[in-house]
């Protein structure tokens, strides 16, 4: 036979008693034999409510009366059919004149003993089940009602009485003996052998269940709940958390422990000691799986079953010299403790004996300090006991299953992927018996190292990445764009969860949780996006805290470079195409880069030279490989390129370049471009990668344009000004040409130091051929010595630019 249970939400309305009927109806099927269910959603509070007005006084006891006996008597009407209308809604009536005989009584003697609030409680299930076990005989499902109180017998313990399982056992064997039907099964009460009605306490219906599955020897118990199973999180914590197929007894129990609120753990153990499987299962979706509980633990499942967390708690530490090596401080402090009701949560303690920590719900915190002080006030006089610290705002996460004990790499996989995502451990905790690693972190961080260890358990390496740009413009919108168009492909060929959670250009900046959504973010950041401060998006994205966050900084702003250390700090990798940061001091480079390793996060910024051309990464890859590299030489400006290579006489100059910046070639201020600062900075960036410290002041340059150009107030006075040279880059272009030449801006970075010129190549130059917007990259090193390496192809433009910063936040996804 199996034992079914719904609680209280399952039967909260009319039409949920209808759902559950159908559930029932074809359980049968499955050797359905006995159904126990709650009080309709809301009316064992309601009672209990109405019991303590009475007993107060107070008159508004009738009105709530009136409330719950016309919520029963319209369920009657609605679910009832006529024929059998009267007889049922007479014996519900009885029931609820006497409920109200009972409340007025209290109201009379103004008391309200545990006994009398039982008895109260009591007709909550009594009438729920009594009106479903009506509604199935109405429509020709056979069924009994059982009032438990003639089966289930307690002690009088009031509020959460003993179950005298042999007793109990007797009087149901025998009750289910003579009743070939299905029994509809008051949850939740019982009742001493004198017949005094008694309350189960809490999850008293599960409790019921178990108790006859355990009884009956049941081949299951169904436990219907509003969740498909115990959930690998918390859902409303942890989105993509999903139901577990099957843990055993003990690990529900934990997880149950830790804020899985699908069954509470004490119920079980009837069902568990006479292994009796349990199953969870979903009355909104009855047809998904559900859990099974039971006591064999399955080899083929993940070692870890649930991340679940408790999300306040406090850590008290109790530390001093005077500790190591004395034997019953341990039990001093937690015997003071227990003698004063204090529940610990977490103990820990570790080899070097100096220090004891445990966890307390928040409330005790001071309470737990103050025993302490009293019993260790001898030490503490002493200087034997340093101190006792309490630190508040502190949570637990904890990491259960039973195969963990077997499985090698389970802590190294919970701190890594908590130290990646800068979540800082303050007290460590495993029993012996290997089910549960517990640790204590801070209160804010509680969100995020939830998503982060599940993720990295039970998604097989889907990689969360949380986006944050900063700037849209050119390059920003259209990495954007190329990231949206690829993210269900890297969901599935790299397993990378791509999100954009925020977004700002210089005047607006927006946020959403859920991520932007795809076709209309420009619209959104434009409508919805709220006024913009770089201090208030950082702190923002800081805020969320999310795992796997990464700031991609599209902007030309030295003020957003300014803010790398601070993002980086705060365990948020950086990709960027923005050269200012790694253009800066040597000194901030060099910070930036040991910052990034510190927090294990990473710093990247292909794009910042040669655009989506393979580069930086090159130079880093030969440089850490040992090999020795001698120089780097080659043509570093799109733009430059692009106008040597373009200009053939019949456009003047000055035009090429507002072509230029039209098809987005040029720094967003063109200046940069033919001033030769955007090369500089690329030189100077090379140089840093293979190794040399320099600064921007140590490149020599040679100037494209007379420097006069440059005192132009601003980029739309310096391009008016520009055709002024037109005639000048004419004489010099046919000077080139005429010697067979061609003009090139060539970068070269070597030991010797790093010069940027102005040269006539012949067609015996590797520079000689470029075309459009190329760049070309010669690196002379020890493995390249004979010939060099070459890279080559275009190096400005949006697309390319954008694929590179793209690759960048997939690579830093990936980590
Ligand atoms: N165009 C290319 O081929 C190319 C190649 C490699 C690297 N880059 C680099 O890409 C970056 C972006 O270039 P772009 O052409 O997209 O520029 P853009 O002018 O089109 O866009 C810049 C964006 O940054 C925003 N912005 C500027 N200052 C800001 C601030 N302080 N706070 C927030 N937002 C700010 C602007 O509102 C705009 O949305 C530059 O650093 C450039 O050097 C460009
Ligand atoms: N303005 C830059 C973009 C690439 O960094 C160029 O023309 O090379
Ligand atoms: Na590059």
């Amino acid at each position: 036979m199996r034992v079914l249970k719904f609680g209280g939400s399952s039967v909260a309305t009319p039409q949920r008693i209808l759902d559950v009927v159908d559930i029932v109806s074809k359980a049968r099927a499955r050797n359905c034999q006995a159904v126990v269910f709650s009080a309709f959603g809301g009316v064992t509070d309601q009672l209990i409510a109405m019991a303590r007005q009475a007993e107060a006084g107070d008159e508004d006891f009738a009105r709530s009366f009136q409330e719950l006996e016309l919520r029963h008597i319209t369920t009657v009407r609605e679910l009832i059919s006529a024929a059998n209308q009267s007889q049922v809604m007479g014996r519900v009536k009885m029931m609820l004149n006497e409920l109200e005989d009972v409340l007025q009584g209290i109201q009379l003697v103004g008391e309200l003993t545990p006994r009398t609030l039982d008895f109260i409680m009591s007709f909550g299930e009594r009438l729920s089940n009594y009106i479903i076990s009506r509604t199935l005989t109405d429509r020709g499902i056979p069924a009994g009602f059982l009032d438990t109180r003639t089966v289930i017998r307690t002690g009088d313990q009031f509020g959460k009485a003993l179950v005298d399982m042999e007793t109990t056992q007797e009087l149901l064997t025998n009750h289910f003996a003579a009743k070939p039907d299905v029994q509809i099964v008051t949850g939740f009460i019982g009742a001493t052998n004198t017949g005094v009605t008694t309350t189960l306490g809490r999850g008293g219906s599960d409790l019921t269940a178990s108790i006859l599955g355990a009884c009956l020897k049941a081949e299951a118990i169904e436990i219907w709940t509003d969740v498909s199973g115990i959930m690998t999180a918390d859902p409303r914590k942890v989105r993509k958390a999903f139901p577990v197929k099957h843990v055993t007894y003990e690990e529900a129990q934990e997880m149950s422990h830790f804020g899985a609120k699908v069954i509470y753990p004490p119920t079980m153990q009837p069902a568990m000691a006479r292994n009796i499987p349990i199953w969870i299962k979903n009355t909104f979706e009855p047809d998904a799986e559900g859990t099974l509980i039971s006591g064999e633990p399955d080899q083929t499942e993940l070692p870890v079953k649930g991340i679940s967390s408790i999300g306040h708690v406090a850590l008290v530490r109790v530390q001093g010299a005077g500790m190591i090596g004395v034997a019953g401080v341990a039990q001093r402090i937690f015997g003071a403790l227990a003698k004063a009701g204090i529940n610990t949560i977490l103990i820990s303690q570790a080899s070097s004996e100096h220090s004891v920590c445990f966890a307390v719900s928040p409330d005790q915190a001071e309470k737990s300090r103050q025993v302490l002080l009293e019993s260790f006030a001898f030490e503490v006089q002493r200087g034997q006991i340093s101190d006792i610290v309490v630190e508040d705002n502190m949570c637990v996460v904890a990491v259960v299953g039973e195969n963990m004990r077997s499985t090698p790499g389970i802590a190294g996989k919970v701190f890594q992927a908590l130290g990646r995502n800068g979540v800082n451990v303050a007290a460590i905790a495993q029993g012996s018996s290997e089910l549960n690693i517990s640790v204590v972190i801070s209160r804010k961080d509680e969100q995020k190292a939830l998503i982060a260890v599940h993720d990295a358990f039970f998604l097989s390496g889907l990689k969360t990445a949380n986006l944050f740009f900063i700037g849209v413009g050119l390059i920003g919108s259209t990495a954007i764009d190329m990231l949206l168009k690829q993210r269900d492909k890297l969901r599935e060929t790299l397993k990378i969860d791509l999100r954009i959670i925020g977004m700002c250009n210089s005047r607006k900046m927006l946020f959403d949780l859920n991520g932007i959504d795809e076709n209309d973010w420009k619209q959104q950041l434009d409508k919805k996006g709220g006024p913009q401060t770089l201090d208030a998006f950082l702190e923002h994205a800081a805020s969320l805290n999310l795992p796997g966050s990464i700031m991609v900084d599209c902007t030309s702003a030295e003020e957003v470079a300014a803010r790398y250390h601070g993002i980086l700090k705060n365990s948020i990798s950086i990709v960027t195409p923005n050269k200012k940061a790694c253009s800066g001091s040597m000194a901030r480079y060099q910070a930036l880069h040991r910052e990034a390793l510190r927090r294990d996060v990473s710093l990247l910024y292909e794009t910042n030279v040669g655009a989506g051309l393979p580069l930086i990464k090159t130079l880093q890859e030969m440089h850490h490989t040992g090999d020795t590299i001698h120089s780097v030489e080659g043509v570093l400006s799109g733009t430059l390129s692009y106008l040597f290579n373009e200009y053939d006489g019949s456009r003047p100059f000055s035009q090429l370049v507002g072509e230029a910046r039209e098809k987005g070639f040029t720094e967003p201020d063109p200046r940069d471009d033919l001033n030769g600062m955007d090369v500089a900075r690329k030189l100077l960036i090379l140089a840093r990668e293979i190794g040399l410290t320099l600064e921007l002041a140590d490149i020599q340059m040679e100037p494209l344009l007379p420097a006069s150009l440059f005192d132009a107030p601003d980029t739309e006075a310096f391009l008016q000004d520009l055709p002024s040279v037109d005639e000048a880059f004419k004489a010099r272009y046919e000077e080139a040409r005429g010697a067979g030449k061609k003009l090139r801006y060539i970068a070269k970075v070597s030991a010797e130091g790093a010069r940027i010129s102005l040269q006539h190549v012949d067609e015996t130059h590797p520079c000689y051929g470029l075309q459009s917007t190329d760049n070309l990259i010669l690196i002379h090193s020890d493995c390249y010595s004979n010939r060099p390496m070459v890279v080559a192809g275009p190096g400005a433009g949006p697309k390319v630019t954008a694929s590179g910063v793209v690759g960048d936040i997939i690579k830093s996804a990936l980590r």
